[in-house]
């Protein structure tokens, strides 16, 4: 046979071969319907297999099983919770999870958010987030939206889905997620986790209310704590997002456990969880009372007077000769002999890392005026009890509100000066084997 005859030969059994495996495949998928109607239900055996243990527990069984391969759910944010709570999901078989989320990995994220690896960082969460979905269940749909959630894009995204997880760490994005689950009559599951403690709520469902009904109007900006500088401990949101997986799984089976109109805590320090009663609708809410004055989607940013994100916006709260550069401060440290050096950060920030012979008074102090002794006795007994002082921070911005601070009280007409940019700059700039957090 030459060499035209055996590649066309070849093209041909392999045609054949391919028409039989559909076949086989179509014959499969008769099989199969004609097994699940005998046994009125659609599930096949692999999937009875893969999901017996869940199916056997009375509350799920086979009509809960369904309803799994049914669900479509949209997590937002995945992070410290919509890891656990993604990965939850694509275990149990919910036949269609969405990933929201516009970041990419970082190192310090690895410690809770546990589908990224080592190796994703640098790329993008959802990528990462939904390849590792993937591999714990291949026979699940995983939607990637690699974006900000905006309001231009929330309703489109959102409509697809039968249940929302709100797994984001801004009040902007919550009261955005809020309001288009209003627009979109869907449930909304909402967590949050910061230090050691957990909430967990579910709103807009079934005439429970909405978070405006609860809090209509946004938390002044820069009041409300996040894992970047409060820190977190990793199993803490591990517990909250398993939870808010097991509410959608909760709405999804229309069961009695979904926690409308309540508020579960979880204190991780005492190991306590605790559930209170919530205020039900509020008649009067924007956005789902009787006559609701908010009925498209707002600039949430502007409303909260803050980005929908966790990054830092440097302030600018000083005049530009209250402050000195990080090379500035090398040359006062340098030369000046021992100038006070005041580091603001809290007593646990310190303890991981500080100039020498720096000095902490936290901010917190400074506001309450309750450091002015110890600052005194710290200025009086350096060898220049005149020179100025250096007020230092991690990234330069709490260290101007206590200069601010410091200058309004005109403490021993003393001269303080801020330090741009702070011990990031320090680690950036001066010293490239000081840790950075
Ligand atoms: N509007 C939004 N659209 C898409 N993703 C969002 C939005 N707002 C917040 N997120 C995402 O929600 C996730 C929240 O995760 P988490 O609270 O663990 O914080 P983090 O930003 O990953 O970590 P850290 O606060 O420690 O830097 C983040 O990945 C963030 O990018
Ligand atoms: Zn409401």
């Amino acid at each position: 046979m030459d060499a035209l005859n055996f590649l066309s030969k070849k093209e041909e059994v392999e045609k054949e071969i391919n028409e039989l495996k559909s076949q086989i495949e179509e014959k499969k998928r008769v099989l199969e319907t004609l097994v699940s109607n005998q046994n009125k239900h659609n599930l096949t055996n692999w999937e009875i297999s893969r999901y017996s243990r869940q199916i056997l527990v009375p509350n799920i069984g086979i009509k809960g099983q369904e309803s799994f391969k049914n669900g479509k759910v949209l997590i937002i944010g995945a992070g410290g919770l919509g890891c656990p709570a993604a990965q939850y999901l694509a275990g149990c078989g919910i036949g269609h999870i969405g990933l929201v989320d516009y970041d990419e990995v970082e190192e310090n994220n690895l410690h809770r958010q546990l589908l990224h690896q080592e190796n994703s960082i640098g790329t993008s969460k959802v990528r990462s987030a939904a390849q590792a979905l993937r591999s714990i269940n291949s026979h699940i749909k995983v939607d990637e939206y690699p974006v900000q959630l905006n309001s231009l894009n929330a309703i489109q995204i959102m409509q697809s889905y039968s249940v929302v997880i709100d797994a984001s760490d801004n009040p902007s994005t919550r009261y955005l997620v809020n309001d288009a689950c209003i627009m979109t009559k869907l449930p909304l599951v909402s967590g949050s986790a910061v230090g050691m403690e957990g909430q967990l709520t579910v709103y807009n469902y079934k005439g429970g209310p909405c978070y405006r009904c609860l809090f209509p109007d946004p938390p002044p900006p820069n009041t409300v704590s996040n894992c970047g500088d409060a820190g977190v401990l990793g199993p803490v949101p591990g517990v909250i997002g398993t939870m808010q997986a097991l509410q959608a799984i909760h709405i999804l089976l229309e069961s009695e456990g979904v926690l409308s109109s309540k508020l579960l805590l979880f204190d991780g320090a005492d190991t306590k969880f605790r559930t209170v009663k919530l205020r039900g609708k509020s008649a009067g809410c924007v956005v789902c009372g009787e006559n609701p004055t908010i009925t498209r989607l707002i600039d949430y940013e502007q409303f909260c007077g803050a980005p929908a994100n966790d990054k830092h916006a440097a302030v600018n709260l000083l005049k530009p000769e209250e402050r000195i550069t990080v090379s500035e401060l090398r040359t006062a440290l340098k030369e000046k002999g021992k100038p006070v050096v005041i580091d603001v950060r809290s007593k646990t920030e310190f303890d991981i890392c500080r100039l020498p012979g720096s000095v902490n008074i936290p901010l917190a102090d400074i506001e309450k005026q309750s450091a002015q002794n110890t600052l005194k006795s710290v200025i009086s007994k350096s060898p220049n009890p005149n020179e100025p002082v250096y007020v230092i921070c991690r990234r330069g911005n709490d260290s101007q509100k206590a200069v601010k601070k410091l200058r309004e009280l005109m403490l021993l007409n003393q001269d303080f000066f801020d330090v741009r940019g702070g011990l990031h700059a320090w680690a950036r700039d001066i010293d490239h084997t000081f840790p950075i957090y």
